[in-house]
């Protein structure tokens, strides 16, 4: 994209390009204007875009664009063109009244029967799959049971007992019932392990006395006695008794084996089973992570969410983040960037050029892999190549680089490469790819996006790099693998840049000179260099939820001496209390913000903004009555947001929540969901 700068006003201005002058005779407008006409949407949606890109923001293009987009019912499309308009020339009635027409086209497609608001069930997409190297921990945490708390973990023969010692143990036991249900605890151990004498192999027995050690403070007893259990004979219910002690004693890999068996038996029912084995993949995933920052991550309702340990105080750290993987935005491709780091230098170090061909490059450069060439040209081409008829074409469709994808599953075939060649193989072993996919496990990939039919060419493409990459290795890229990918991608990426120029190194050394031209030079230096943004996965940062009500701010930082992010709390944040990003920008009105979310996240958001702001001046925000037709509610007059049929519902309605979320600070994303919210950021 092109922009110049007048240095009158300072404002960006549109550079009269070849592609802003007529084609065919007609203007770009006029051409869109024909595409509505015959309702060929997607065609003027990519006509506008590419425009935009080429020539910088054009109102009318702009507003045509967001048209065909609100008519394909893009409204995230719709708002970002809308969005690019409104920021070049903030007073524009047009867009004003697009913005109005877009919002009602919203209300429609959210009514009664389009998209039902659905309760979110965070456990149906995560699995319990095993995690390579899982079996050595497993070992090491039997190691533990046997030697440090004295289990026996080997399955016990036990030979039935005679009729007669049967019935004395089940006298034994209905004793030491009755003493445990009077809280005689201990005559009540006493009796049932007289039982468990007579008859060892009472599974009901060994159950009652595992519950009895367990109420008496002795829980390694307890396990001990559910290990005794056969497992054949174990029930769901005691192995989630067992999963729970284990996850007590912090022996997390056998805690969920536990959990995972008593899932399975219940046939998936158990959701307090499920729920405690996400718990204990949480912690020991990230754990380490959080391990100096006042936050953990925990399995809540909305899946992974990061939670403080202590109290925060505002504008302080919560924690800092490194990309797993990242990729240059598109729009912000002529800004040189280490490619490896993302240090605003290409190839900022021999280090970073070294670590990047042994972890990725070496499987896309297209010195090695002359079909990966497309790759970069898609790229330098904002997402456009040509179909075999020579015909330009959009090849890319994400609202991100496809660079991110390329570069993870190149990370993955470096890694099973590598460790296939610490064993002397000539191929990966599954455990290979398993373990080199791991770090990306990390991310949840939810939703089904039809990725490979939007952009077939490109997955053909995808498909040939990595069918033939070095050392004669072939990682098969099927639709799944590309939808799920995809997806991850969508929902977890996050726009970053390196705040560290050379030019702000230059600048802070000009002025710590003790040469006075020098430090006059100062004052004509100060315009800022154009700054390159990435989009990176960020393990930790990806388990923030979002809340329109967001009480964090992700900004750029260094981490380990690398470009990354550091998330910065709005507000004074509580311990316990749960840490809120935003995944939108919150100036949006209540109704788009829930049906963007909706449509890009899979969620209906229910923070305290969603709850306290209304719809329109029709509806009474808090007792939601209808107001007669044509006549509207007065809106609040702090935040224009809600709407009260009377003084005595916005009383109550300040008393019970509006007055937090009144005046609150709006957010911004730079998201990497759409260059166009990237225009703005230029600015
Ligand atoms: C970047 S991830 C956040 C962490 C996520 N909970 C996890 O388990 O990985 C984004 C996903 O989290 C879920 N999510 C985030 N905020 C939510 C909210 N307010 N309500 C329900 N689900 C939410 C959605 O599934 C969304 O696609």
């Amino acid at each position: 994209m092109e922009r110049i700068k007048n240095s009158d006003d300072g404002k960006l201005h549109n550079k009269q390009t070849k592609s802003n002058l007529p084609t065919d005779g007609k203007t770009i407008s006029e051409q869109l204007e024909g595409y509505l006409q015959s309702s060929l949407y997607e065609k003027a949606i990519s006509t506008a875009k590419s425009s935009l890109q080429s020539d910088g923001v054009n109102v009318d293009v702009a507003i045509l664009g967001s048209r065909a987009a609100r008519q394909a019912g893009d409204f995230e499309q719709s708002y970002h063109f809308l969005k690019a308009a409104l920021d070049y020339e903030p007073k524009n009635r047009k867009v004003a009244n697009e913005f109005k027409q877009l919002h009602a086209a919203i209300e429609e497609a959210s009514g009664d029967d389009a998209i039902e608001e659905k309760s979110y069930n965070a456990l149906q997409f995560c699995s319990q799959e095993y995690y390579p190297g899982d079996d050595e921990l497993f070992c090491n945490e039997r190691q533990i049971l046997e030697l440090k708390y004295k289990i026996e973990t080997k399955p016990q023969i036990l030979n039935p007992v005679e009729a007669q010692r049967a019935k004395r143990a089940a006298r034994e036991a209905i004793v030491a019932h009755g003493l445990m249900s009077t809280n005689n605890l201990s005559d009540a151990i006493y009796h049932c392990t007289c039982a468990i004498d007579f008859d060892p192999t009472n599974v009901a027995i060994r159950q009652l006395r595992a519950d009895m050690m367990e109420m008496n403070g002795d829980v390694t007893g307890a396990l001990g006695d559910l290990y005794m259990i056969p497992k054949p004979k174990r029930s769901a219910s005691v192995w989630k008794h067992g999963g729970k002690i284990l996850q007590g004693l912090e022996l997390l890999v056998t805690a969920e084996f536990w959990f995972r068996k008593a899932t399975v038996l219940s046939g998936g029912k158990d959701n307090e089973a499920a729920q405690s084995f996400q718990q204990c993949r949480v912690k020991r995933l990230y754990s380490p992570l959080c391990k100096d920052y006042p936050v953990t991550v925990v399995f809540s309702e909305y899946g992974k969410a990061v939670i403080a340990t202590e109290d925060i105080g505002p504008g302080q750290v919560a924690f800092e983040d490194s990309a797993a993987v990242h990729a240059q935005l598109l729009d912000s491709l002529h800004v040189p960037v280490c490619d490896n780091c993302g240090a605003r230098e290409k190839y900022c170090s021999d280090v970073c050029k070294n670590d990047a061909w042994v972890s990725y490059h070496r499987v896309i450069c297209p010195s090695e892999n002359s079909v990966s060439k497309k790759i970069y040209d898609i790229c330098e081409n904002s997402g456009y190549g040509y179909s075999d008829k020579g015909k330009k074409m959009e090849l890319w469709t994400g609202h991100f680089s496809p660079m991110a994808l390329v570069k993870l599953w190149a990370a993955v075939v470096c890694e099973a490469t590598r460790l296939m060649k610490e064993e002397g193989l000539d191929e990966p072993k599954r455990e290979h790819w398993a373990k080199a996919k791991m770090p990306f496990r990390k991310f949840i990939a939810f939703g089904c996006p039809q990725a490979h039919s939007a952009m077939p060419a490109f997955l053909e493409i995808v498909q040939e790099v990595f069918g033939n990459c070095p050392d004669g290795i072939r990682y098969p890229i099927d639709e799944k693998e590309f939808n799920a990918r995809y997806i991850q991608a969508k929902c977890n990426l996050q726009t970053f840049s390196d705040q560290c120029t050379p030019y702000h190194r230059f600048l802070d050394s000009l002025s710590k000179s003790d040469d006075l031209n020098a430090i006059r030079m100062l004052k004509h230096l100060q315009e800022q260099p154009p700054e390159g943004f990435l989009a990176g996965m960020f393990p930790l940062h990806a388990c923030m939820n979002h809340a329109c009500s967001n009480n964090v701010e992700v900004s750029d930082g260094m981490v380990n001496g690398r470009p990354g992010v550091t998330v910065i709390t709005k507000r004074h944040i509580k311990k316990g209390e749960e840490l809120f990003t935003t995944y939108i920008d919150t100036r949006m009105p209540r109704r788009l913000r829930r049906a963007w979310l909706y449509k890009s996240f899979n969620f209906w958001c229910n923070c305290l903004l969603c709850e306290f702001q209304g719809e329109g001046s029709d509806v009474c925000t808090h007792c939601k009555t209808k107001a007669n037709t044509g006549k509207a509610f007065a809106a609040c007059g702090g935040c224009h947001g809600a709407w009260y049929c009377s003084t005595k519902c916005q009383k109550k309605s300040w008393s019970k929540g509006h007055k937090t979320v009144c005046k609150m600070p709006h957010s911004d994303v730079r998201s990497s969901t759409d260059f166009l919210q990237k225009i703005c950021n230029y600015k």
